[in-house]
């Protein structure tokens, strides 16, 4: 388990370098070493409670919340697992070296990096924002927070809008090593949901989509979510999880993130309709069970990654043979480069000219 761990951690850092080195699996018409890596990418409609949900993985309030758009750039959320009694801290990819143990500040700076881009306007952006967490109480985990679906344009938002979020949401999900973490509210119809119908045009069989059903507390009175929960409505290959998130009230009055979990626990294990199921339900489980199917995708693609990361050494290998040797600094030793080329210049060019020594070595001379 702990070797499992740390292989987690180390996609993590390879991840990291890949981002560092501007490889996020954009647009790049070549396999990528970030596209053989695998990842999750919370998907939904606005609003459904994607953001919510990342928090309560992290147990930690950090994300810009609140109603209409907020999420307007994809979010690259790292979690790095700590030793135990560890301070926690977050840190962003374009502020390196900055350590932040204050998670409000976190918020605001996300916020400010959204609008640095973005400008203040509800525009979007598919630049995404890298943000680690280092905590002991986090799973090995990269989630992707994407824009919310939406089917209309707000307000200062041009109508192009919904086919852009469209578009960069598929350009994340359709990666044959992303999981799609399908966020749908149940107090919605699950046939409109967003989430659900994006996953299946680009996972067909549900093999890497997980159904998350937010807002249970939400549910008319009379009304529960069984038929999707226990699998025989919308089925898919892995069960769907229930979650209760902080409310908006919740969020205004305060209430933190350990009660939060310790009111989403109550919620299952007191509930009449889904007492039976309260061990696979809430957000602490819905970190495990991810943490644990990554494990077994890392297992099964580390040969594939392996030859992608050997095939890239050689070839990056041969293109420095290609370049020659590297050239130095000071002065005194680019004159002896720069000697040395002349010198195997007028050796090559010896060697082409039958009996033409004499004008090679008069080039060598008048090119020195
Ligand atoms: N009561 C209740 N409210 C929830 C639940 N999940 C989310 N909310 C509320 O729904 C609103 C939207 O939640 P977010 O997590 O910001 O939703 P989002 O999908 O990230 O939103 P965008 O990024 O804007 O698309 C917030 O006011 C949350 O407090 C839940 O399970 N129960």
């Amino acid at each position: 388990m702990a070797t499992m761990e740390s292989l987690i951690g180390l996609v993590n850092r390879i991840q990291r370098a890949c981002t560092v080195l501007g490889d996020y699996g954009g647009d790049s018409a070549l396999p990528t070493l970030w596209e053989a890596l695998p990842s999750v990418a919370v998907v939904g409609g606005q609003s459904s409670g994607k953001s919510s949900v990342l928090e309560s993985i992290v147990g930690r309030d950090f994300l810009p919340r609140g109603s209409g758009i907020v999420t307007r750039r994809p979010l690259v959320l790292q979690l790095h697992k700590t030793e135990p009694g560890l301070q926690e801290y977050a840190e962003f990819l374009h502020l390196p070296k900055k350590k932040f143990t204050d998670f409000s500040i976190v918020r605001k700076e996300i916020q400010e990096e959204t609008d640095r881009v973005t400008g203040k306007s509800k525009q979007i952006s598919p630049v995404p924002i890298h943000l680690s967490i280092y905590s002991p109480n986090v799973v090995n985990l990269t989630l992707i927070d994407l824009p919310g679906i939406t089917k209309v344009a707000v307000e200062g938002q041009p109508e192009s809008v919904v086919l852009e979020i469209e578009t960069m949401v598929r350009s994340y999900i359709e990666k044959p090593n992303c999981l799609i973490l399908a966020i749908t509210p149940a107090n919605q119809d699950l046939a409109t949901s967003d989430a659900v119908k994006l996953s299946r045009e680009v996972d067909p069989t549900g093999e890497r989509t997980f159904g998350v059903l937010t807002k249970l507390d939400l549910m008319d009175k009379g009304t529960n979510a069984l038929d999707i929960l226990e699998g025989r409505s919308y089925p898919l290959q892995h069960p769907w999880v229930g979650i209760v998130n902080r409310s908006q009230a919740d969020i205004n009055k305060n209430v933190d993130m350990i009660a939060a979990r310790r009111r989403e626990h109550e919620f299952f294990a007191t509930s009449p309709d889904y007492g039976h199921l309260a061990t696979k339900m809430g957000s602490e489980y819905l970190a495990k069970l991810l943490s644990k199917h990554l494990e077994s995708i890392i297992k099964s693609r580390i040969p594939g990654i392996t030859s992608l990361i050997n095939r890239s050494i050689d070839e990056l290998e041969s293109e420095l043979d290609h370049l020659g040797r590297p050239v130095a600094v000071d002065a005194g030793a680019q004159l002896y480069t720069i000697l040395e080329l002349c010198r195997s210049f007028d050796r090559i060019f010896k060697e082409h000219l039958d009996g033409g020594y004499c004008i090679s070595h008069f080039f060598s001379i008048s090119v020195l």
